[in-house]
């Protein structure tokens, strides 16, 4: 099993009392202090992590908070201790940065004009020198959030790595790990140019329809990767993931199962959701646009009396020369002089912070203390910068001994990188204090900046491009699309508005989409972890139940079963 867990409640509570009381000394300092970050895997997920291990190609999936991300930490991990070469892609930049992976678009070398080159040509592409080298090196290739690659993206990714690996087996034969949830976002833009020409296809006014006049029709039904004949070459084992780690309420956990399928709930479910008796003070609001977010959350930190911090990122590109190709990394910069490469993290590149504030922490600080991504609080003060008490990289002597109470440890790869970035960072630093704030299970903690990595390029050592920020935003509003894999503690969301709105492209999804991406507490350590207790639903859109695209649903019921019971 990988990573510590906490395995019983006495523990758990000791572990509070430790962090709540930094004067008293636990009995055993090193292995008390050190945060728990990565959860100890369930049966189902260390039986999946046999499968993958074991070689066969494998698309996973399950439902929001099943532990899709979770899973592909652990098993990434297990490869690169094999010596392996794992490569991680994505569909956008945002979800490549989450996963410390790139895009499908870079790792194969292309730009969205590549789409317009007819197949022969783009195939190869795969000669091309960086190219080359980095598919045949790929040993192990991760693709997540798979329900946003199209079908046709799937194919030409399919053939590229056939042609540059010589191996017309699937992906040129390297072991391939799917996961996501098809019930999440769509393919955008689907089959826009044709993948035997490259030439434009012109869509009918239903958006059903892409026709090639050379190459015939393709169907918008068809733009799932499932449908792809790349997917039948990889003969997956298909997995769904059952056990919902984010919520315990089996009633809740059953009707987010249907809203994620578009099956309509009973009347009474519906009922449920919007009368249960909640505890929504100091909730975030959930919006569809930044606007209304930005409006909110400007309104509610204007109000307060207390004095304003404002904390800059720290931004830095350790560029290898041997990645010719990544230079550009670290010399387009915003105007507040943060990378633009980094202008979908997580982190903002600039937070302003005062006493009284809502705020949420967009990183998991320590599972055992029930500190995740998501959980919510409010800063009680401000905490005089000390350098001794930086989080640092444990040394291997700390590791023996003990490191001091209170103290932060920064662990894995990069902690020493890590380390020095956070030092400068504290250098850079206007007000040289840190938020302390008191989370929602009663947690009080200081916050300090956190260093995330992304290693990048083909050979090592790698690139290493990282935004250093504090690990906060503010929580009285938040976009939906922020609020994605996030465990959320309190939350209220008028879905009804959001549809009035006329939502984009994703109209029939939103409402799964929103109401999967409400996470109430759920951290079993956290007592009051009675899920729909944090939930407030103001009002549902009667017209968005019962929707669900016919395509997943129908792929979710002949690979596993899951099917609409209320029909
Ligand atoms: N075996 C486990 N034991 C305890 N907690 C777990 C376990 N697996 C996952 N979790 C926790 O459950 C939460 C959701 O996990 P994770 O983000 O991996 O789910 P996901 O399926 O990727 O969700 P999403 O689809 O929303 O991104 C996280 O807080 C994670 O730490």
């Amino acid at each position: 099993m990988d990573g510590a867990g906490i395995e019983s409640k006495s523990q758990f509570k000791k572990l509070v009392k430790t962090f709540n009381n930094p004067v008293a000394p636990p009995d055993n300092p090193a292995a008390d202090i050190v945060p728990i970050v990565e959860p100890t895997l369930c049966k189902e997920q260390a039986d999946l992590m046999d499968v993958i291990l074991g070689g066969r190609n494998v698309f996973y999936t399950g439902s929001a908070g099943c532990g899709k991300s979770t899973m592909l930490k652990a098993f990434v991990k297990r490869f690169e201790e094999k010596g392996m070469k794992v490569n991680i892609i994505a569909p956008t930049g945002r979800a490549a940065l989450d996963i410390n992976g790139s895009t499908t678009w870079t790792y194969a070398g292309w730009t969205p004009d590549h789409h317009k080159k007819p197949l022969k040509d783009l195939r190869a592409t795969g000669h091309g020198r960086f190219v080359h080298k980095r598919l045949n090196e790929t040993d192990v290739l991760v693709i997540d959030e798979i329900s946003m690659v199209e079908n046709h993206h799937f194919e030409r990714i399919n053939h590229l790595m056939k042609e540059a690996r010589n191996d017309e087996t699937a992906f040129g034969g390297v072991q391939v790990v799917v996961t996501g949830d098809f019930c999440q976002l769509p393919p955008v833009k689907p089959f826009r140019y044709c993948i035997e020409c490259g030439r434009e296809t012109i869509v009918n006014k239903e958006e059903t329809e892409y026709k090639c006049r050379a190459h015939g029709i393709f169907y918008d039904k068809d733009k799932w990767a499932f449908r792809s004949t790349a997917w039948q070459e990889c003969d997956f084992v298909h997995v769904n993931l059952q056990e919902i780690h984010r919520q315990s309420d089996r009633a809740f956990i059953n009707m987010l199962n249907k809203l994620r399928m578009g099956i309509r709930l009973f009347a009474t479910e519906t009922d449920l959701l919007l009368n249960h008796e909640s505890e929504t003070r100091n909730a975030i609001q959930l919006f569809a646009t930044r606007a209304e977010v930005n409006r909110v959350n400007e309104e509610r930190f204007r109000a307060l009396r207390s004095v304003e911090r404002t904390y800059h990122c720290l931004d830095h590109f350790k560029w290898n020369e041997a990645h010719g190709n990544l230079k550009s990394k670290g010399e387009y910069k915003a105007p507040d002089g943060s990378l633009q490469a980094l202008a979908e993290h997580r982190f903002e590149s600039c937070i302003r912070l005062k006493k009284g504030m809502l705020v949420v922490l967009l990183h998991n600080l320590d599972i055992g203390a029930g500190l995740v991504n998501g959980s919510q609080g409010t800063i009680q003060g401000f905490e005089d910068y000390d350098p001794k008490n930086l989080p640092k990289a444990a040394t291997s002597r700390e590791k023996r001994d003990g490191l001091p109470i209170g103290a932060q440890v920064l662990q894995g790869d990069h902690a020493v990188f890590r380390e020095w970035q956070l030092q400068e960072y504290a250098k850079q630093m206007e007000f040289k204090a840190w938020p302390i704030v008191r989370f929602l299970n009663g947690v009080q903690r200081t916050i300090y900046a956190d260093c995330t990595v992304n290693s990048l390029g083909d050979t090592t050592p790698h690139s290493l491009l990282s935004r250093t920020q504090i690990p906060l935003m503010a929580a009285w509003a938040m976009t939906t699309h922020k609020s994605q894999g996030m465990t959320l503690n309190r939350v209220v969301v008028d879905l009804s508005k959001s549809f009035e709105q006329g939502q984009a492209y994703v109209a029939r999804k939103y409402f799964a989409m929103h109401a999967f991406s409400i996470r109430p507490a759920n951290t079993p350590q956290v007592s009051r972890a009675r899920s729909l207790e944090g939930l407030k639903v103001v009002s549902l859109p009667p017209s968005a139940q019962g929707s669900g695209n016919p395509q997943v649903k129908e792929f979710l019921q002949d690979r596993f079963g899951i099917r609409d019971d209320s029909q």
